[in-house]
């Protein structure tokens, strides 16, 4: 399954990374950086309206390729303008072209609240984050034991981070739940076969309490996807490649936001 091989890779790169830069210097950076209100920006998905995530996306295992034309730091930019709630920017670089610099730069240069979106496996990945400038981390249930979601959910509320924990069935969603779990994410790709269905996230979100927000993520194509996903009670919609292939992401934006 993908997601072996993208531990795979992603042990061995955090492995080089941590010879080039030791985990305590990293962590003395980490430490040092101002720690946002905990909670604030998972609140923020609980207010009314469909909340939109737009990613920051080159290249993806199932599509390969999807933009040609890359300027990451013109589309958080654009994304910014629109309003988004947060910008998911792909570090992995084996399967995503993804590049931890990219956050760095657009933390520089945004101040919409970045998601780090990798495959996270370590807690210096969480560290890293945080010095590059993200305020959202992204643990994926599948790939994480209980020990590491609860040390990993535990670091990233020291840290000030807000952490997404994506799900994909009923049964990561009750190992989520058995956690102090702020933000959900719902997956919509099947990471088997790479098919994609919205009726996933519809399914789980009346598995998931109320009170913690529920972000509906991959394959949303068009303004009636992101409606129906509004109207089952979703807080949020996380938006790649549609937005990445579109021409005018300011005015589809401004479309899913108003569905
Ligand atoms: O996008 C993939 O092909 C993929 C494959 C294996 C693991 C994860 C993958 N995507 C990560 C994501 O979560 C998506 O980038 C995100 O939900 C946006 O999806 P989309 O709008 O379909 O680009």
């Amino acid at each position: 399954m993908i997601l072996d091989d993208l531990v795979k890779v992603t042990t061995k790169r955090i492995a080089a990374e941590k010879a080039q830069i030791p985990l305590s210097k990293l962590q003395a950076k980490a430490e040092q950086l101002p720690v946002q209100k905990h909670s604030s920006l998972s609140k923020r998905f609980l207010q009314p309206g469909l909340h939109i995530i737009g990613e920051v996306k080159h290249s993806s295992p199932s599509k390969g390729t999807i933009v040609n034309d890359f300027p990451y730091l013109q589309i958080a930019t654009e994304y910014q303008a629109a309003n988004v709630d947060a910008i998911s920017v792909l570090t992995e670089p084996d399967y995503f072209k993804g590049d931890l610099k990219y956050l760095q730069e657009i933390s520089k240069q945004v101040r919409t609240p970045l998601l780090r979106k990798d495959f996270t496996i370590d807690p210096y990945m969480i560290y890293q984050a945080k010095s590059a400038g993200a305020s959202l981390i992204l643990l994926i249930v599948a790939i994480l034991s209980e020990r590491q979601l609860a040390d990993y959910l535990k670091l990233a509320k020291r840290l000030g981070l807000t952490a997404l924990v994506e799900v994909h069935d009923e049964s990561e969603l009750k190992r989520a739940l058995n956690q102090e779990v702020e933000l959900l994410g719902v997956n919509n790709r099947n990471l088997n076969d790479f098919s994609v269905d919205l009726n996933n996230s519809l399914r789980l979100r009346n598995l998931i309490p109320q009170d913690i927000p529920m972000i509906a993520e991959s394959g949303i194509k068009t303004t009636a996807d992101a409606k129906k996903l509004k109207d089952a009670g979703i807080n949020g919609v996380l938006i790649g490649e549609t937005l990445m292939r579109s021409t005018d992401k300011t005015e589809l934006i401004k479309q899913f936001k108003v569905v």
